[in-house]
């Protein structure tokens, strides 16, 4: 592994400032899914090793809450420097333990950084409310304070970025972190908490352990000083961890699975509408959550849509993410593979025609052909499943108000797309789709700005904008009574 810094490849957890092993000395294994090599291994940590990370957190959040908001966020602006300087390193750490590009995983490090520019800042704008008093003799004022102690836990899609946008409001806050990573990309993570040491990180109020995650899970939720959890992953999994977060009440943030609609109409630009697509499908190889997942076109232009999109589709380069060029690199691990070959098979096998692809790419190992097929009916399972891979499905359409109805047919609401240039259809579309983030005339909606989050079974609560501080803190109402009318 050629980094500049070798220090930043880290195979220990961190808990209360410092480097450790698991008790038992047991470790996982780190594989890079471009070839299946080793890249080396993480402690395989458990309950034990929880509840000491939650107690060195406990210990640092009185000092950590009583600097101001201004201090917090001079220590964030250190480690957003830090990770600016060692830009190269952490992309390269990330498309080895991840397998994307190393220009997405350098474009990843520019949108984990965003999060931490922005809550270095956002620490010092937590205002509160006088509130206009009903009575003479009270005053009455509404205050945010820091919830305490919080674990995180995250997926391995965006291995840092999903990390920043959780970790740096809540230290914005003043809470304290205790964070699992993903066992298949821990090296990321390691690397950002070596450098929120190095920016002056106090010891305890960042700390991260590696290994089973039902263990580390179920203390995690289990432990009252623990008072928040901010998950990201599958809707499988966060409902699991919101019916163990259940028996303490424990607030929560949940950013779970998608089901993206990608809508293009009859008025669409569809030149826009086929590079928009593009981004939103083929990034990270289609393993993002946001993904155009549903794509209905307009049946009066559905053949020319079909045929073009299949035509640049077919020229995306498959490849070691390290590869200078490389578009699309592997799948992260055999059962991601199977998934999309379980999802392609069934919709071929019930009508759909494959336009591209469709195959397990030649290189071998997770890669997968980038692929279009279609027209896809409701009864395919790729209708109803994240495909979370590189595999478009087309749906036909004719009304309006008919691929609403087929966009909203479904239990997530993260994400939805639409092209139309007419304005009016804009509104009226923009308002009817049930989902947390509505993507107009762009396949790219992610930013440190917007409010990041769904509805219904996709999760709760949003992450990044001026609404991500607010998950972490707790609004305190004082009433105060006394003889305030001026003396006579
Ligand atoms: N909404 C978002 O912001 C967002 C972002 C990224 C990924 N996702 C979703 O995540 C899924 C893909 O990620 P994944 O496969 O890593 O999901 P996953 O739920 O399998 O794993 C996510 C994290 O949860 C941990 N985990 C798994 N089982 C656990 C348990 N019983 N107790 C505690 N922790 C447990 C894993 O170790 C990992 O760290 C997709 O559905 C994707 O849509 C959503
Ligand atoms: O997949 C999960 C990420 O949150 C997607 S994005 O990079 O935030 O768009």
């Amino acid at each position: 592994m050629q980094l500049r810094d070798p220090s930043l490849l880290r195979q220990q957890a961190y808990i209360g400032g410092e480097w450790r092993d698991a008790a038992s000395g047991a470790t996982l294994a780190v594989t890079n899914p471009a070839d299946g090599s080793a890249l080396g291994s993480v402690p395989d940590m458990g309950q034990a090793e929880t509840r000491q990370a939650i107690a060195a957190a406990e210990r640092a959040l009185p000092a950590w809450r009583a600097k101001t908001g201004k201090e917090r966020g001079a220590i964030l602006r250190r480690w957003h420097d830090l990770i600016v300087q060692n830009t190269d390193d952490l992309a390269l750490l990330m498309t080895l333990e991840q397998g994307k590009p190393l220009a997405e995983a350098r474009g990843e490090i520019a949108y984990a950084l965003s999060f931490v520019e922005w809550f270095a800042e956002e620490a010092k704008r937590v205002y509160g409310d006088v509130l206009p008093s009903t009575r003479g003799d009270q005053r009455l004022l509404a205050f945010r304070q820091p919830i305490g102690v919080c674990a995180a836990i995250t997926a391995w899609n965006f291995p840092s970025a999903l990390v920043t946008r959780k970790v740096t409001p809540a230290l914005a806050a003043g809470c304290t972190v205790v964070l699992k990573p993903a066992e298949l990309t821990p090296y990321s993570a390691l690397a950002l908490a070596a450098l929120a040491e190095r920016a002056g990180l106090p010891p305890g109020v960042f700390n991260i352990v590696t290994g089973n995650p039902v263990a580390i899970g179920a203390e995690l939720t289990s432990n009252p000083t623990v008072r928040k959890l901010t998950f990201t992953g599958s809707t499988a999994t966060g409902r699991l961890l919101m019916q163990q977060s259940a028996a303490n009440i424990k607030k929560l943030s949940l950013e779970l699975g998608g089901n993206a609609p990608f809508i293009v109409f009859d008025d669409a630009d569809l030149d826009a509408a086929i590079e928009g697509l593009m981004l939103s499908k083929f990034r990270n190889a289609g393993q993002t959550c946001v993904c155009a997942n549903r794509v209905y076109v307009h049946e009066a232009v559905y053949d020319d849509f079909a045929a073009r999109l299949a035509q640049r589709v077919a020229v995306l380069r498959v490849g070691n993410g390290l590869e200078a060029g490389v578009e699309q690199g592997p799948l992260i691990d055999g059962r991601a593979l199977q998934k999309v070959q379980r999802l392609v098979g069934d919709a071929l096998e019930k009508g759909a025609q494959l336009h591209v692809g469709g195959n397990p790419h030649a290189l071998g190992g997770t890669f997968f052909e980038p692929s279009v097929i279609g027209p896809v009916t409701p009864a395919m399972e790729i209708a109803r499943e994240e495909i979370f891979g590189p595999v478009v499905a087309l749906f036909r359409f004719r009304t309006e108000a008919e691929v609403i109805a087929m966009a909203n047919d479904t239990e997530s609401g993260l994400a939805a797309y639409f092209y139309s240039e007419n304005l009016a259809r804009v509104w009226r579309v923009m308002e009817a789709l049930e989902y947390g983030m509505v993507g107009v005339n762009t396949g790219m909606i992610s930013n440190e700005v917007g409010p990041f989050g769904g509805i219904k079974e996709s999760g709760l609560g949003r992450e990044g904008s001026k609404y991500g501080i607010e998950e972490f803190m707790e609004l305190k109402y004082a009433c105060l009574s006394g003889n305030f009318t001026a003396a006579a």
